[in-house]
């Protein structure tokens, strides 16, 4: 299905964030280690969620679920032996199933998104989890991967954090099983450090002990410990509303969204603080991010790698700011749904925008005037190009034709539902 953005001046309206992606597959994979019944309220609704849905009922977890939340029963350290999973299009979830597949005698993850998912890099996990006693057939890091496990050994840990931070989460949620202690090193850097924030307190909430180092390179994680069953509940997504906030911001608006609490240790909150940094007017308080927006923006300078999630949307706001914008230290976007340096400047540039890159930096020549807009955008498989490419239709001079924009679905089914109940003119073509 495509999609077709029409320019629209004014957004008016409030909206329900929805809910966080990265909680949502946290809380069901430690609701599926834990042996009793957790609960889960407000889960997100999307094919990634769905994706970590279906992998922990193939391991045996028991999952019912209604319109608020969800219910598991979960396999603690003996998940079912199965043959194969399938976690479509969901990065997070493959990484994460990985090493809990390392319990199991043999395993193989499909390659269901092969343009997508199945031109990703695991390298770096697989390479740690061999270290741990795990055999592993892949073709050269990437999907189909089969895992030959069984008995994963615990102890001295090395993992490569500098293309993903997901490999190390997936290691801090498997180590608290195995039958010795652990100590992981990450070695190189660490990139989207911030996630690891929301991995921690996961954990903590599900009674596992680990201590970190402060600059999150070095971690002891006891043996033999137990996930607790519990209540969770999942918080808005930031990454998510950051493509309505920069709608909004490149607007003539007024938008409030619930539902994002100020302390939220998700690192694409800073958005907001982009935004005001651009200029924009908004408050944040009491959860609601109310943004006025008055399509005036100013160029700045940004660490992205503080907002991974979030970056996309910005530089489409920034697409319309007066002055050079610099989004730096953003490189590991390269190993995401699609390349989302090239590939997405190629479709901005497309629509008009004014854009360079360099290998870990998107600079973006702003273009207050607008842009020209009057063609085709291929998603390239990648819901956050979708997002942001519909902020950029929204302020261009005529409307774009977004192919495929059903894989907005991957992380927010809605946003086009909640962009057209602010006013947005979008509409669905076959
Ligand atoms: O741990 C997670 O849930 C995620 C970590 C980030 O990935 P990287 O660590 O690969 O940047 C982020 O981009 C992804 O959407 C979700
Ligand atoms: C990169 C993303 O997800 P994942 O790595 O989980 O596929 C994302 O949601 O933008």
């Amino acid at each position: 299905m495509d999609m077709i953005v029409t320019p629209t001046g004014r957004l008016k309206g409030e909206l329900q964030a929805l809910s966080s992606k990265n909680y949502t597959t946290r809380y069901l994979l430690v609701a599926a280690l834990a042996e009793g019944t957790s609960t889960i309220r407000f889960p997100a609704h999307s094919e990634d969620g769905e994706a970590m849905r279906r992998c922990i009922r193939d391991l045996g977890a028991v999952v019912e679920e209604d319109d608020e939340k969800i219910v598991v029963t979960g396999f603690g350290r003996h998940p079912r032996p199965v043959k194969e999973l399938n976690v479509g299009n969901a990065g997070a979830v493959l990484r994460f199933v990985l090493s809990i597949a390392a319990l199991l005698p043999e395993v193989t993850f499909v390659n269901a998104y092969p343009q997508s998912l199945g031109k990703r890099p695991h390298d770096d996990l697989i390479t740690a989890l061999q270290g741990m006693g795990v055999e592993i057939e892949h073709h050269n890091g990437k999907l189909p991967i089969t895992v030959k496990g069984g008995h994963p050994r615990g102890g001295k840990i090395q993992v490569s954090g500098s293309v993903s931070s997901q490999f190390l989460s997936s290691l801090l949620f498997l180590t608290p099983l195995l039958d010795e202690d652990s100590e992981i090193e990450v070695l190189h850097d660490l990139k989207s450090k911030v996630v690891i924030g929301q991995t921690l307190e996961v954990l903590a909430q599900a009674g596992i002990r680990v201590e970190a180092s402060d600059d999150l390179m070095h971690y002891r994680v006891p043996g033999r410990q137990k996930y607790r069953a519990q209540e969770y509940t999942v918080q808005g997504d930031y990454p998510g509303s950051a493509a309505v906030l920069a709608a909004a911001a490149v607007t003539q608006s007024d938008v409030k969204l619930y539902r994002l609490t100020e302390d939220s240790k998700q690192g694409e909150r800073a958005v907001v603080d982009v935004l005001r940094a651009m200029k924009v007017p908004l408050t944040h308080e009491n959860g609601i991010v109310h943004v006025q927006g008055n399509g005036r923006l100013t160029a700045g300078e940004f660490d992205g790698d503080e907002f991974t999630d979030g970056v996309l949307a910005m530089v489409a706001a920034s697409v319309f700011a007066e002055g050079t914008s610099r989004f730096y230290n953003v490189e590991n976007l390269r190993y995401k749904e699609c390349d989302r340096i090239t590939d997405y400047l190629t479709e901005l540039r497309k629509a008009g925008a004014n854009v360079e890159e360099k290998r870990d930096e998107i600079i973006v020549h702003g273009r207050p005037e607008g842009v020209e807009g009057g063609v085709e955008i291929d998603a390239h498989f990648d819901h956050r190009v979708i997002m942001a490419l519909t902020v950029v239709g929204l302020r261009a001079k005529n409307p774009i034709r977004i192919r495929d924009a059903h894989h907005v679905a991957k992380s927010y089914p809605q946003y086009f539902d909640h962009l057209k109940l602010l006013g947005a003119q979008v509409q669905w073509v076959e």
